[in-house]
């Protein structure tokens, strides 16, 4: 059975995959200098709670933060015996390969979105994910990732208004009610909140003049479904796209290698 880990800047999340379908998902932060005995801990107390009973056979890791790919390879070699495919290392085969600038490494976590949004909808695609940066990553007609955009994600963008400026407190998002904010918290909300739809609205209107063919927009990271149940930015909601990528590109390594 597979365990398919994606890493993310703030978010670190397994799910054990049985080949048709996800038996669980477990979530944790992202913490560089956690070891490989405190990830089975953790791991181990989640299954057992769940009564999951499985043999892990396999691992693949996607990872935005390259300083934890070392202790989750010793996670995955000491509990389970095996080598993992990460994401973005030369060994990992991709189904397609992204055609970008010379040099330039792409996130491995958009990588695994193009797999996963190309095997789910075909080509000619936006994925937008809502991460610790907004991501928009552009699927060409063939499958490969073309390019993109990175953004300022919404906690990011909140955090730093409070981080910059000694009145503005801490605020979590939500949808405010009104546009027009009548106390401080409101109006920060309002600001990013209605903001960050401006800017979905007009990156994606751009990216399908730019594409010159009709786009498809799918949406999935934390935060989409804030965005997928208020406005209608978008054609579909995935919030398990990163991991069916995860599975897909497994698969792939494991017919052609
Ligand atoms: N259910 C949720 N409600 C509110 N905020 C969330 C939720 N899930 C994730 N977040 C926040 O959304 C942001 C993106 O989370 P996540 O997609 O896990 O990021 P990453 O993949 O970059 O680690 C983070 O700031 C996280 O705290
Ligand atoms: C843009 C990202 C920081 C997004 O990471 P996340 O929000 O998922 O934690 C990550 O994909 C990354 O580090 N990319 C490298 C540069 C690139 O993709 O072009
Ligand atoms: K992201």
């Amino acid at each position: 059975m597979l365990l398919a880990i994606d890493c993310g800047n703030t978010n670190t999340v397994f799910s054990i995959w049985d080949g048709e379908s996800f038996l669980c998902t477990l979530r944790t932060s992202t913490h560089h200098a956690r070891t490989a005995d405190a990830y089975f801990t953790w791991y181990s107390t989640l299954v057992k709670h769940y009564g999951i009973e499985v043999d892990i056979t396999d691992v693949i890791i996607s990872s935005t933060v390259p300083r934890v790919v070392f202790n989750l390879r010793v996670f995955a070699d000491r509990f389970f015996g095996c080598r993992p495919i990460v994401v973005g290392k030369p060994e990992c085969l991709l189904p397609h390969l992204p055609r970008v600038d010379t040099g330039t490494q792409v996130g491995p976590d958009r990588l695994v979105n193009t797999a996963g949004a190309y095997d789910r909808h075909g080509g000619d695609l936006v994925v937008v994910d809502f991460g610790t940066a907004t991501t928009f990553d552009v699927v060409a007609h063939d499958g490969a990732y073309i390019g993109g955009v990175i953004a300022p994600g919404v906690n990011l963008s909140l955090e730093a208004l409070h981080q910059a400026a000694a009145a503005l407190p801490h605020v979590d998002i939500s949808k405010p009610q009104n546009v027009i904010g009548t106390n401080t918290v409101a109006c920060m909300q309002s600001g990013v909140f209605w903001g960050y739809v401006g800017l979905v609205r007009e990156i994606c209107t751009r990216i399908k003049e730019e594409h010159e063919r009709p786009m498809k927009i799918v949406s999935t990271g934390g935060l989409a479904p804030l965005f997928q149940q208020t406005v209608d930015l978008f054609d579909a909601f995935e919030d398990d796209l990163t991991m069916h990528g995860l599975t897909v590109i497994h698969r792939y390594n494991k017919e052609n290698s």
